[in-house]
């Protein structure tokens, strides 16, 4: 739609009014629209936005502004005239029974306190905010009709989304039948979002990584990716959850029977559908009566998001009572009775000045970007990792080019995308080394591969890389013994391979400046300790190819000693639960080389366990819980939670991070919240107390 003339003069545009978004004026209204609206085409329609939210948020404020001190200028076709577009043209359309409005935005107290202003001016009577997360996820619509759900739709332009039905079924936390007539409802219609929790996220993003592909930017794009996808069973397997926060339509079944008081108020709502058994977000909300326990409320939330297992990307305030947000009404772009509270934003635009390259612990050879130091949510971000040669080709990253960079919680900072739009010319290419960096020996990628690796297997970055990953904190977890003085150590000659960890020269340690008696005497107790560690982890910390630590986990569960898997077919070695090809050749190949058992052996003389310490212990019928899942809840009082976890795995049992049908046993300590509510609602989980469980685990 746009040529590559009028990008470059928008853009242009575009900076000139966020340099003064506070001062524009009347006569800048049409370029202020023309540029919005080629901002809304790049990220609804193109998917490929130019300009961070928080850019695009500022520019539509602008505008807002100006229209409001010119009403008699505002056009049919104004930005603030409408939401957003994003059909995507692979499913059916569906008409929402009511429009799904976007929301009016706030960044301070101030902005709040003016909204509670202009909603007092109305005169309404006993105000009451109710305040929920803003979650950041994709927004769906479902229709549930004689208490069966039986449409599921994208947001898509508000007025129509996409049907979406057979991809909504897969999500677990939603029912697909649930008891609305015991409320007189016939049929309703309920808003929310749909989410990818940051655990679900990570191992999504970890399995990705380890299959050298590019790691997805943020949950939000990983769950509204997910529910568009043609294959429904893909769908399932992503494991996304949705909380459900809004009615916005129902049909009764006697509009004769008095309404039920939970259909009066948007909390009574919430707690409707969670006893419905949805997740709605009511153990999240708080209801106030003044707009300062509100701001007060919504800064206290922000500083804990980081805490919560999904992400928010800001807060939603709403009149609490149905009657009061009918009377007050809604614009065509957003209810005048809802706010949203925007947190501070996680991207920020910089350059990218160089690209170094880094190897790593298997020989693969990480490109990093050195960008422009800026703050993005309260951390100052300088380096940026590429992943691969792909990533640069595909996103046409430059020296010098300007970049969006992006970075959520637990999620490491990654560049969105670069601005060719803005480039001058004195953009450089970025030219992959043939060589490694640090032995010069000649770089190979395999077919199929987007990784170059150097496989030289002295190479010293390699050999400094695995020995920090043996002693990290997923591995053989050696606190005293961390990435720098690893790294010290091996500059120093004092350690040269892993096994070396085990015969240090303490002497020669404590003489070098900044080591005290006691910080040798932590190091050596550390190191010892770690000689007993769990035989799960000292398979992960040898660092075969594609053994992660969950196969890490599968493989110490089969033997007794690591030298049994030295004896391993590729077909034993198969037959075990999510071993593939790939990892178990990993493993042969491992095995195959002198060096990793002269390193094996190595470590075996200075008294590391190779064995199963579960199995040596117990000779029959250890597994007990083998089969059953099991999660805990509230504080526990008579054992710690990582203690009680390790219990069920070397029973044989699944630790399980929610509430499913898969759940076999809910392990309740003190003061016991939403899971055991969820819980109690399945009828299918069974429910134990600590002493139950302590019960079932003895042998
Ligand atoms: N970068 C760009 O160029 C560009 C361009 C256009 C739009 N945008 C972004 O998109 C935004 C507009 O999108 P939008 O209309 O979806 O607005 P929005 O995402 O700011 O807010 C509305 C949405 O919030 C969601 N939501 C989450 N929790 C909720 C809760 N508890 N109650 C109610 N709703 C809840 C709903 O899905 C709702 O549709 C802009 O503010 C901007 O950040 C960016
Ligand atoms: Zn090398």
């Amino acid at each position: 739609m746009y040529v590559e003339q009028q990008v470059k003069e928008l853009q242009k545009d575009t900076l000139e009014l966020l340099a003064n978004t506070a001062h524009l004026d009347v006569d800048k209204l049409p370029l202020l629209r023309a540029v919005l609206h080629f901002h809304e085409n790049r990220y609804y329609v193109l998917d490929n936005p130019l300009i961070s939210d928080t850019e695009y948020d500022m520019l539509y404020k602008a505008l807002e502004r100006i229209e409001k001190e010119h009403p008699e200028l505002i056009t049919p076709d104004s930005p603030t005239q409408r939401v957003g577009k994003e059909l995507s043209g692979d499913f059916q359309t569906v008409d929402h029974l009511v429009p799904m409005l976007s929301l009016s935005n706030s960044y301070n107290a101030e902005d709040l306190k003016d909204w509670d202003e202009r909603v007092r001016e109305k005169n309404v009577s006993e105000l009451k905010y109710c305040v929920e997360p803003k979650f950041d996820g994709a927004g769906i619509s479902l229709i549930y009709e004689n208490d069966y759900l039986v449409r599921g739709a994208t947001r898509g332009d508000g007025v129509q989304g996409d049907d979406i039905t057979t991809n909504i079924k897969q999500i677990k936390s939603i029912p697909l039948s649930a008891p609305f007539s015991k409320y007189g409802i016939q049929q309703i219609e309920i808003r929310g979002e749909v989410l990818m929790f940051k655990e679900s996220f990570k191992k999504y993003n970890q399995s990705l990584a380890e299959q050298g592909q590019a790691i997805l930017a943020n949950p939000r794009n990983a769950a509204s990716g997910t529910i568009r996808m043609k294959d429904p069973a893909i769908v399932g397997k992503r494991n996304l959850s949705a909380y459900l926060y809004y009615v916005s339509d129902y049909t009764l079944i006697d509009e004769n029977v008095p309404l039920d008081e939970h259909l009066k108020s948007q909390s009574g709502c919430l707690q409707m559908l969670w006893d419905c058994g949805f997740l709605s977000p009511v153990k999240q909300i708080q209801v106030y009566s003044s707009i300062e326990d509100v701001v007060k409320h919504v800064h206290d939330f922000e500083e804990m998001r980081d805490t919560l297992p999904f992400e928010i990307d800001g807060m939603v305030i709403k009149v609490d009572n149905i009657e009061t947000q009918e009377f007050l009404g809604s614009t065509s772009h957003h209810p005048r009775w809802a706010m949203a509270f925007k947190f501070k934003a996680r991207q920020a635009t910089s350059h990218l000045r160089e690209v170094i390259f880094q190897v790593g612990r298997t020989g693969a050879i990480t490109p990093v970007a050195k960008i422009d130091p800026v703050a993005i949510g309260g951390v100052t971000v300088s380096s940026v990792s590429l992943f691969n040669e792909d990533i640069i080709k595909e996103k046409d990253l430059k020296i010098n080019d300007t970049v969006l960079v992006e970075r959520a919680a637990d999620v490491i900072p990654y560049i969105v995308k670069s601005q060719a739009e803005l480039r001058d010319g004195t953009e450089t290419e970025i030219v992959f080394p043939t060589h490694c960096p640090v032995c010069n020996s000649e770089l190979i990628k395999p077919e199929g591969e987007s990784v170059w690796r150097c496989v030289n297997p002295n190479c010293e970055a390699q050999v400094l890389e695995k020995i920090i990953h043996f002693g990290s904190k997923d591995a053989m977890d050696i606190r005293n013994l961390g990435d720098a003085l690893v790294r010290k150590f091996f500059s120093l000659g004092l350690l040269k391979d892993i096994p070396g960890i085990y015969s240090l020269d303490y002497e020669a340690i404590g003489n070098l400046p900044g080591f005290g008696k006691r910080s040798v005497e932590n190091l050596q107790t550390a190191i010892e300790a770690s000689k007993s560690q769990t035989l799960n982890r000292l398979i992960y910390a040898l660092g075969i190819r594609y053994v992660g630590e969950t196969t890490a986990k599968t493989l110490a569960n089969k033997i007794t000693n690591l030298w049994d898997l030295k004896n391993y077919s590729s077909e034993e070695l198969m037959a075990l639960e999510d071993i593939g090809p790939k990892v178990a050749k990993g493993i042969q190949d491992f095995f195959a080389i002198p060096e990793s058992i002269e390193m094996l052996t190595r470590l075996e003389a200075v008294g590391v366990s190779f064995a199963n310490q579960k199995k040596s212990g117990v000779a029959e019928g250890e597994d007990v819980l083998h089969g059953q899942s099991f999660l805990f809840t509230g504080s526990l009082t008579k054992f710690k939670r990582s203690e009680a976890e390790t219990l069920v795995e070397s029973r044989g049992g699944k630790i399980l991070s929610g509430v499913s049908s898969k759940l076999n046993y809910l392990v309740v300590g003190e003061d016991a919240g939403s899971k055991l509510e969820k819980a109690k609602k399945l009828n299918t989980v069974k429910i134990l107390s600590e002493d139950e469980f302590l019960a079932m685990t003895q042998l």
